[in-house]
């Protein structure tokens, strides 16, 4: 659909979650590759002044009659740079007891002294804090003392939880996404931290074979269960490790494909989404 939307002249076109636009939040994350994890989408697309409407909802029509274009609904809106707006919607936000990820554009917030904090510009790759799954890892990373070890990011996206685990004391970390936007993406955050020399990039298939004392992978359900020999291969005996990107309907199966590399697995919820946590098994 994005395509139809291109080429019939849409200047932009980007992806909402539903319930932050139900909320008013409205705050766009942009989802790389195919994992947006958003239960409803709303489409939203950029036109110039004065588009006929009608004529618009026709082609869009014979390009895709098995959508209900009826529901599509206009507004005039004032100039910007679209590509970047959902960033002025983009916070300082704190998760756990000390890690704050704080927007690359805005100054850090006064509580945030004395805390850990990241510099993040998540650019067009996933993983800016707002996202549960995000959230889930973060608090996650948080909890742990991370210092002195090396760290695997799976699925690393913008590079948030590579670079929090980074900022609370991890050694080195090395973070997989199979999108080169988020290989880029993650470098700069890096680079921008002043940690880009603890920070290694990888494709899936050039990800170097070893094993780590802490893994965490945010992804979706079905890639976790297809990945668990990957993952369970990396982790250390008596590693931990973190899985999200799991609707809480899917969380059995996750369950059932790591339970036999991992003991302890703890399930914990928020919003509709939950994080898995564990120890490999010796
Ligand atoms: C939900 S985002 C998570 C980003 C970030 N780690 C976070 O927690 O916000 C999932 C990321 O995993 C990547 N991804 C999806 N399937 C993958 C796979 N099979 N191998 C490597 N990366 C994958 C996507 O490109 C995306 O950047």
């Amino acid at each position: 659909m994005e395509t139809a939307l291109t080429e019939l002249g849409a200047l932009s076109v980007s992806l909402l979650d539903a319930a932050d636009a139900e909320n008013e939040r409205a705050i766009l994350e942009p989802g790389v590759g195919e994992t947006p994890l958003w239960n409803d989408i709303i489409l939203l697309a950029l036109f110039e002044h004065g588009t006929h409407e009608g004529l618009l909802l026709h082609a869009l029509d014979a390009y895709d009659g098995g959508i209900d274009w009826s529901t599509a609904s206009f507004r005039t809106v004032e100039d910007q740079d679209w590509e970047r707006a959902w960033l002025d919607q983009f916070r300082p936000m704190r998760f756990g007891a000390r890690t704050w990820i704080v927007p690359w554009h805005s100054e850090a917030p006064a509580e945030a002294e004395g805390g850990v904090i990241i510099r993040l510009d998540p650019g067009l790759a996933f993983g800016s804090g707002t996202h549960a799954t995000t959230a889930l890892c973060l608090d996650w990373l948080d909890g742990l003392d991370l210092r002195g070890k090396d760290v695997l990011d799976f699925g690393c996206g913008s590079g948030i939880l590579a670079l929090a685990a980074l900022k609370l004391g991890a050694a080195s970390a090395v973070g997989v996404d199979n999108d080169p936007q988020a290989l880029t993406a993650s470098h700069d955050n890096a680079e921008r931290n002043g940690i880009g020399d603890r920070l290694q990039v990888y494709l899936p298939a050039d990800e170097p074979v070893r094993r780590y004392p802490v893994v965490v992978a945010n992804i979706l359900a079905t890639a976790l269960v297809a990945l668990v020999d990957t993952l369970a291969a990396r982790t250390e005996a008596a590693g931990v490790i973190a899985l999200s990107g799991i609707l809480q309907s899917q969380a059995d199966d996750v369950l059932a494909a790591y339970e036999p590399y991992f003991e302890g697995l703890t399930v914990t919820a928020r919003e509709d989404w939950v994080r898995i946590d564990g120890r490999r098994r010796a």
